[in-house]
């Protein structure tokens, strides 16, 4: 049984507090199909949020199984289902991938098989058997909508929670939708609650709460409706409802709802009576024991006294079900408790997914192959540039005859254009890693908040997640970065000293600063509640990498000295700077006025803090709750 007393979610609107859902109270027994109908902006998926803990409830109590939610704990992930309004599967998936996945993440299985059985039971539930092959982005709106049911089934919930399932679908599939929820109710004394539009199919429903401003103006069978409003048809109730305050309804509800109530629990009796509707033992149980809390134990008792009972309570149960030996007949096992898999199976599941998605989004295939092959060339098409060698100063100079004045001249210029080339090289190997490294980011989690906020409310856990980007990212990184150094090494031999890693540090600072970047974007698209927000500020930072850096143009001192932690490309640009051969250093430094960092380790440092900052950034992110439906 579900029950809410006096249950309230309120915001803060003008400093004053507005109850979004007032005083709502109900009971909604096991093995219950409700609809929850009213007009737009009434407050029904706000009800059904703050049932689901979506919403934090203000005031009231809500119980479970006569379980206080608020005092002992919230149900179990697996124990709740939601079904959102918007499509919570990846489409370049298949159905039967959504499925599998979604299971591997929410349910620990015992062995393969049992994750077949799993997955084929909640196909066969959905009807989506004949098409599980099919990917999700060809799938129509009904069976799109299906999906998102049975990526809720598989946890077996004991309360589906569905938040306009049915809207935008043609009366064929809303039907087949409604009857299909009706089904699911009839399971395991399983409670389904939806809200909907939709004032067709209420036959379906075991009852309809009518809510109008947050407050209840009905809960009883659908038949009780038209009278209750006393108009000749369901259409007329809204318009019915807006002449009057919703306060006068909710204080006429308080009189006549313990009447309906009753109406309720006799139709469900006689469903129960009828063998249609099946209740697992333990439920059965509970209900009778809330039945019965009052009620002294009586001589029934004796028909068990000869098994041992461990409590007064439990002495009840057994009492009622012996003296009903016709309802034992329909008393289901209880389901197994669901257990949620582990980190490291999660990460697993989340990494493999996010390799699958990767492969078959061909476009995006295509922008990283391009990226990949064409950014090495631009750097290395100024090879040529950096590859003139530098000239040395005679040993012997004349400083008085006019030959020594011009070599020294040239040297100069010279010393000026490999610096400059060399500088250049580097920058720009250094820009185009920090572009692919917002490139690799921006979007990563903003573009799939959505999933991820479900799947986190499913038990997913927001380490888990993390840990699978930074994985999935990391080889990215080092393939692009790796790619980068050795492709423009065959046009440019790095100038490094002889005998030195020269080339080794420049290809840790290129992998530092590619990570530095992805890392920021990574936070800011964690940050972010939208994919464009993620994308505009992740280009913007990249396109100020370069300016800032000082490379091209010194800044003044102090933006330099202010702007300079945050600019990633400066740290790279000055680390690979330190660990060139000293004459091409500096040759560098006569063409730079920014002062260099003189210290690769203190770049690295810096380099490494932006990344740490990046990942505790993506990690706050994650964590935070920004569902919104
Ligand atoms: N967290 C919130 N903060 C402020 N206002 C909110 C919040 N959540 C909901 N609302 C407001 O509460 C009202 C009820 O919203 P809700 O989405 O629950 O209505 P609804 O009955 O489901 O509407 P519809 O049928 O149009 O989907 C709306 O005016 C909505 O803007």
């Amino acid at each position: 049984m579900l029950e809410l007393k006096d249950f309230c979610f309120t915001i803060e609107k003008d400093g004053e507090p507005v109850n979004l859902v007032d005083r709502v109270n109900l009971k909604v027994p096991a093995g219950h199909f409700m609809a929850i109908v009213g007009p737009s902006g009434c407050g029904k998926t706000t009800l059904l949020n703050t049932i689901a803990g979506l919403n934090h409830m203000s005031e009231g109590s809500i119980y479970w199984d006569g379980r206080n939610l608020e005092e002992e704990g919230d149900l179990e992930p697996a124990e709740l289902g939601y079904v959102p309004q918007f499509s919570i599967a990846y489409d370049e998936l298949t159905v039967d991938e959504s499925i599998e996945a979604v299971t591997r993440l929410r349910v620990k299985t015992r062995d393969l098989d049992d994750l077949d059985l799993r997955i084929d039971r909640v196909l066969e539930e959905t009807g989506l058997t004949e098409i599980a092959d099919r990917q999700v982005k060809v799938l129509s709106g009904g069976q799109k909508r299906r999906l998102g049911l049975a990526m809720e089934l598989v946890t077996d919930p004991q309360l589906l929670l569905c938040d306009e399932v049915t809207s935008g679908l043609d009366p064929r599939s809303e039907r087949d939708i409604v009857r299909r929820l009706h089904a699911l109710s009839r399971r395991d004394g399983r409670i389904v609650l939806s809200v909907t539009h939709s004032l067709a199919h209420l036959e379906l429903y075991d009852s309809i709460l009518v809510l109008h401003e947050g407050r209840v103006a009905y809960h009883g069978v659908p038949e009780g409706l038209t009278h209750y409003f006393s108009v000749a048809d369901t259409e007329e109730i809204y318009p019915r409802l807006a002449k009057q305050p919703s306060e006068k309804w909710r204080k006429s509800w308080l009189k006549h709802g313990p009447t309906y109530f009753d109406k309720i629990m006799r139709e469900r009796q006689k469903l129960i009576d009828a063998g249609t509707l099946a209740l697992p033992h333990c439920k059965l149980m509970q209900e009778t024991q809330e039945a019965s809390e009052d009620i002294e134990l009586d001589e029934t008792t004796e028909l068990i006294e000869n098994k041992p009972a461990k409590s007064k309570r439990s002495k009840r149960r057994k009492s009622k079900i012996a003296a009903a030996p016709e309802e034992s007949d329909l008393i289901q096992e209880a389901p197994e408790p669901i257990e949620t898999p582990g980190f490291f199976s999660q990460y697993a599941t989340l990494l493999g997914r996010r390799w699958k998605i990767f492969f078959r989004d061909r476009a995006q295939v295509f922008l990283q192959i391009a990226i990949l092959l064409c950014f090495p060339c631009l750097v290395a098409l100024f090879g040529p540039q950096g590859n003139e060698a530098l000239r040395i100063y005679p040993d012997t100079i004349e400083m008085t005859s006019q030959d020594a004045v011009r070599n020294l001249q040239a040297i100069g210029e010279n010393r000026a254009k490999v610096g400059g080339a060399v500088s250049g090289i580097i920058m720009f190997q250094v820009v185009l890693l920090s572009l692919m490294g917002s490139n690799n980011a921006a979007r990563e989690v903003a573009s799939e908040r959505k999933i991820f906020e479900k799947e986190k409310f499913g038990g997913v856990r927001p380490l888990a997640y993390l840990f699978s980007k930074i994985t999935f990212l990391s080889c990215m990184i080092l393939v692009q970065s790796v790619w980068m150094a050795i492709f423009v090494e065959q046009f440019w031999p790095y100038p490094e000293a002889a005998g030195s890693t020269g080339f080794f540090d420049h290809l840790n600072f290129l992998i530092l600063v590619n990570a530095a970047m992805t890392a920021i974007c990574l936070g800011i698209s964690s940050l972010m509640k939208t994919s464009e927000q993620a994308s505009l500020l992740s280009i913007y930072l990249v396109g100020f990498q370069l300016p800032l850096s000082g490379a091209v143009l010194a800044l003044p001192e102090l933006v330099g000295q202010i702007t300079r932690p945050f600019i990633s490309a400066y740290w790279a640009w000055a680390g690979s700077i330190e660990s060139l051969d000293n004459r091409y250093q500096a040759a560098v430094k006569t063409v730079t006025e920014t002062p260099l960092e003189s210290s690769s380790t203190i770049c690295l440092y810096v380099l490494g803090i932006q990344i740490a900052v990046g990942i505790i950034a993506s990690y706050i992110g994650i964590k935070r709750h920004q569902w919104e439906h």
